[in-house]
């Protein structure tokens, strides 16, 4: 490439997702000379492929749940006609549309913002090349986030991952799932309720297994009493595409080779970082052995000017984490440099209905601890709130440091827990005594109004030995 194309700003960004965005805008509000290089759809996966549609899929699927289930309330049942996809898809495409053409507005009108449409990599620790473009900033901003991961044995067969079961227009007639965790447990639900037959199938012994055991068995319960098949222990060697339509699908379960049979299949395995796509090593960067970035608590690489923000850089995978790494940097860059990761307590919901949410440790964690913990849980079923609603099922949990009395971690697994995490969350974040919460009065009737009496019935919780 000549040097006549090279083109000079203060910044580059490379990925234009949760952090990438609004980091080129706070860059353009100091009249920095930004150039923002995304391969794809402006707005990253969070927006196109990721929260965004999902979460219009869940409300979907939960309208179709309540039609379906009325007549518990003492509502007969309406008429509920089999569900066209196209419809329901139309009404995601329309929430993502609003977002994404509202970002793409935005980054037209600030005419310190300049973007390239093409896969950003770098040349060298400050040259990027983006298409026909080479680009050259002091400063070079990795935001690239991470790709479905696909297990050896499946290349070539006609799966789906979640960017491509989002186009589909019609049902699957029998939709199987490898992987078992918070992908594949979200769009089990949803298909299951819009009118497929759903398998998941995981090679762990229980679902969601990063959460405690108790937690992964309520949800698979949870799951199979709305007509899911879960398989567990079942280690998914290899796809074949069957001749007449459909797949099939063989595993190994402990030992003894057994198949199944879908109309679709949709690879939730993990994820894969993108890092490999931005030629690191031509910067001179270091990247883990799971190929994710290495930064250190303030987002810098190795490489003296580069900084990785996002999943991209194996600290997070939220887009609250990724906002968060923006929130950091541009703190550290234009603020009083006081904030860092490591500030961040460790959040998250997972939005099957009813929802999990989770913030800080759980009880697997808080054992292993070294600390001195209390513990108290509570049934949904004993909440009025919940009992009113029809929706008795899971339970509340809450763990305290007995010698600080801080929360060190909660779990809601039952209606609203989505939400009702932001209460144990905040007293988290303000270090606050647990018992300034238990002495809190909340609101009648809501589920929250029981976090002061769960709190009342903290007691000691044996460690391992
Ligand atoms: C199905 C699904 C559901 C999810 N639901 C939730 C949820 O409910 N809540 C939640 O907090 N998180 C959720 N997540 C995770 C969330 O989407 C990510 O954590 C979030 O998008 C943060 O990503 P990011 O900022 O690191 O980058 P991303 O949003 O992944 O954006 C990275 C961008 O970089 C671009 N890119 C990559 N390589 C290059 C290159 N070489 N050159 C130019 N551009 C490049 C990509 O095209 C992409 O647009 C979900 C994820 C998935 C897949
Ligand atoms: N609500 C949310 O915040 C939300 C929702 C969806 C996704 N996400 C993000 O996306 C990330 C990725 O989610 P994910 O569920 O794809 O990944 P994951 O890494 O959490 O789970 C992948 C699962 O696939 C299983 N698996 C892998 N290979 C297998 C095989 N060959 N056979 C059988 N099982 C196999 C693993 O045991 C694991 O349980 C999450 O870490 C999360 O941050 C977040």
């Amino acid at each position: 490439m000549k040097d006549a194309k090279k083109q000079t700003f203060d910044a580059i960004i490379i990925g234009s997702g949760q952090a990438g965005n609004p980091l080129a805008f706070a860059l353009a509000e100091q009249n920095l000379n930004v150039a923002l290089v995304e391969k794809g759809k402006f707005g990253g996966t969070c927006v196109n492929t990721g929260c965004t549609p999902t979460k219009a899929y869940v409300a979907s699927a939960r309208r179709a749940w309540e039609i379906k289930n009325a007549s518990d309330l003492g509502i007969p049942n309406p008429k509920l006609d089999k569900i066209d996809l196209q419809k329901v898809k139309e009404r995601k495409d329309k929430i993502v549309a609003v977002s994404h053409n509202g970002l793409v507005q935005g980054i037209r009108k600030e005419k310190w913002i300049n973007t390239f449409q093409a896969k950003g990599y770098f040349l060298d620790p400050t040259t990027i090349q983006a298409g026909s473009a080479i680009l050259t900033a002091p400063k070079i901003f990795i935001n690239v986030g991470t790709r479905p991961r696909i297990p050896d044995g499946f290349e070539d067969v006609n799966y789906l991952t979640n960017e491509s079961l989002l186009e589909l227009e019609e049902l699957p007639d029998h939709l199987v799932i490898i992987g078992g965790s918070y992908i594949g447990l979200e769009f089990a639900q949803i298909f299951r309720r819009l009118g497929s037959k759903v398998t998941i199938i995981e090679m762990s012994d229980r679902l969601i297994s990063k959460e405690d055991p108790d937690i992964s068995d309520r949800m698979r319960k949870i799951l199979e009493s709305e007509g899911i098949n879960v398989l567990c222990n079942s280690h998914c060697l290899e796809g074949k595409n069957n001749p007449n339509g459909g797949l099939t699908v063989l595993m190994n379960c402990g030992g003894e080779k057994k198949q199944a049979l879908g109309s679709h299949l949709l690879l939730a395995t993990g994820r894969k970082s993108n890092i490999d796509l931005i030629n690191p090593l031509a910067a001179g960067l270091e990247v883990d052995e799971k190929g994710f970035m290495q930064v250190n608590d303030l987002l810098e690489t190795s490489v003296k000017g580069i900084y990785a923000l996002g999943d991209c850089n194996g600290k997070g995978v939220f887009t609250h984490t990724s906002y968060h790494d923006f929130e950091v940097l541009k703190n550290q860059l234009f603020g009083n440099k006081a904030r860092k990761v490591s500030d961040r307590i460790l959040n998250y919901a997972l939005y099957t209905d009813p929802p999990l949410g989770r913030a800080g440790m759980n009880i697997s964690q808080a054992k292993k601890s070294n600390k001195k913990i209390l513990y108290a849980e509570m049934e949904m079923s004993q909440i009025n709130r919940a009992r009113e609603k029809d929706e008795t099922k899971g339970k509340m949990e809450v763990i305290v440091d007995a010698s600080t009395e801080q929360i060190l971690g909660a779990t809601v697994l039952g209606i609203g827990g989505d939400e009702i995490i932001g209460v144990f969350l905040t007293a988290m974040y303000s270090k606050m005594s647990y018992k300034t919460l238990m002495n809190s009065v909340q609101t009648h009737p809501t589920v929250t109004e029981l976090i002061p009496t769960l709190l009342q019935q903290v007691k000691p919780l044996k460690s391992e030995s």
